[in-house]
């Protein structure tokens, strides 16, 4: 038995091929095509197939000959503001390519499939924290993207009979706490990396957008979750499906919320640096508030948090910025 990681040489795939090797799991192959990932990302002794996950016929291929029987699908254009600018090229990427891989995987004999999925499939939502079976209604392109991709797999699971875990991701932020892997896109529009680029120097001041917001101090609030805690679940979700258990569609966070202005004030204390913040208007499709409701997860697959730490999710943001300092450098 072994795992396809689609997008496993990015930030959240390579973190989950961590946890799979450090769980001691038998065979991990990636497939990537680099475009935002980075082949360094892959650990030793981990095959990489470079290509994309809508070529029928290197998937096929990967899956008979390694012998997979799950597939964790990460990969993905992931940047809401481009999704609204370019949705035809969100829709082919996001949604067109997972049924071509959906195909060729349930063609092929996979019995199990992981999705990477949204809160923005729940668009600006009413209540919080927000459980899963809330009304859906994303706001982007993006969102409606995932969202479609999440019915797709549900649909083809019931007409062929494997089965899925759906993991809606909150705000992924961190890094590998053994600084192994972490978020290493140029241009990152994440507000923890943004941040901890501008306690760095890298960047010359972060822009908070929006504090007219009706939250307690007026900047969004966010659920953000710690990307090998996050990486955690899909291990869990895998031995899950695997020993037979049903199909789910789970939250992933800790169900707190912290404001743009909070992780501001924890990066400037971790960092011990001060930067100029600038109080901008709203960013467009901003919902106000988004947290999750998290014990679904909890529940269903035993998931415990490790690092549920803003201070440590922060310095490991930090320490992760100071390693791709000094490996430009080189
Ligand atoms: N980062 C977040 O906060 C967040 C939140 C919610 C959901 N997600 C989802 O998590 C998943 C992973 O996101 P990430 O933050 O690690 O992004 P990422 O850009 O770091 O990783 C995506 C990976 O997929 C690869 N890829 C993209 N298109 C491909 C294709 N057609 N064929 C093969 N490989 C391809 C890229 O090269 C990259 O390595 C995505 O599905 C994303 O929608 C991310
Ligand atoms: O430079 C910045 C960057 C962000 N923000 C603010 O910080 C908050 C978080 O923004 P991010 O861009 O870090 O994340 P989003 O909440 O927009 O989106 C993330 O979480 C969503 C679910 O909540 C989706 O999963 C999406 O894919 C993922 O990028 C927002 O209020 C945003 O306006 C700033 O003020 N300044």
């Amino acid at each position: 038995m072994a795992v396809l990681v689609t997008g496993g040489a990015g930030y959240i795939g390579s973190h989950m091929v961590l946890a799979l090797l450090d769980a001691g799991h038998e065979e991990v192959v990636v497939l990537d095509d680099l475009s935002t990932g980075f082949d360094w990302a892959v650990p030793e002794g981990v095959k990489l197939v470079v290509g994309d996950v809508a070529d029928q016929a290197l998937v096929t291929q990967t899956i008979l000959q390694h012998r997979i029987d799950a597939l964790a699908h990460f990969a993905a254009k992931i940047v809401v503001p481009d999704s609204v600018a370019d949705p035809l090229g969100y829709y082919l990427a996001n949604t067109v390519k997972t049924r071509s891989l959906i195909e060729a995987s349930v063609r092929a004999g996979v019995r199990h499939v992981i999705f990477s999925s949204t809160a923005a499939v729940y668009g600006e939502p009413e209540v919080t924290p927000v459980p899963e079976d809330l009304p859906l209604k994303p706001i982007n392109p993006y969102g409606r993207s995932k969202l479609m991709s999440e019915w797709m797999i549900a649909d083809a699971a019931a007409a062929h009979g494997f089965s899925y875990v759906i993991l809606r991701y909150f705000n992924v932020a961190g890094a590998d706490p053994q600084g192994r892997s972490g978020q290493s896109t140029p241009n990152a529009t994440h507000l923890i990396k943004v941040a901890t680029q501008a306690a760095l120097g890298q960047r010359a001041r972060l822009d908070v957008f929006g504090t007219d917001y009706p939250t307690p101090d007026g900047s969004c609030l966010r659920d953000y979750i710690q990307v090998s805690d996050l990486a955690e679940a899909h291990r869990l979700a895998l031995d899950h499906l695997r020993s037979g258990g049903e199909s789910l569609t789970l939250n992933c966070g800790y169900g707190r919320g912290y404001s743009v202005l909070e992780v501001v004030e924890v990066v400037k204390r971790i960092s011990g640096r001060d930067f100029e913040v600038r109080l901008c208007p709203r960013r467009a499709g901003d919902p106000a508030q988004i947290v999750a409701e998290a014990a679904r997860i909890r529940a269903r697959l035993g998931w415990e948090p490790r690092h549920d730490d803003l201070d440590a999710i922060v310095g490991q943001a930090l320490a992760w910025e100071e390693h791709l300092e000094k490996r430009n450098r080189i």
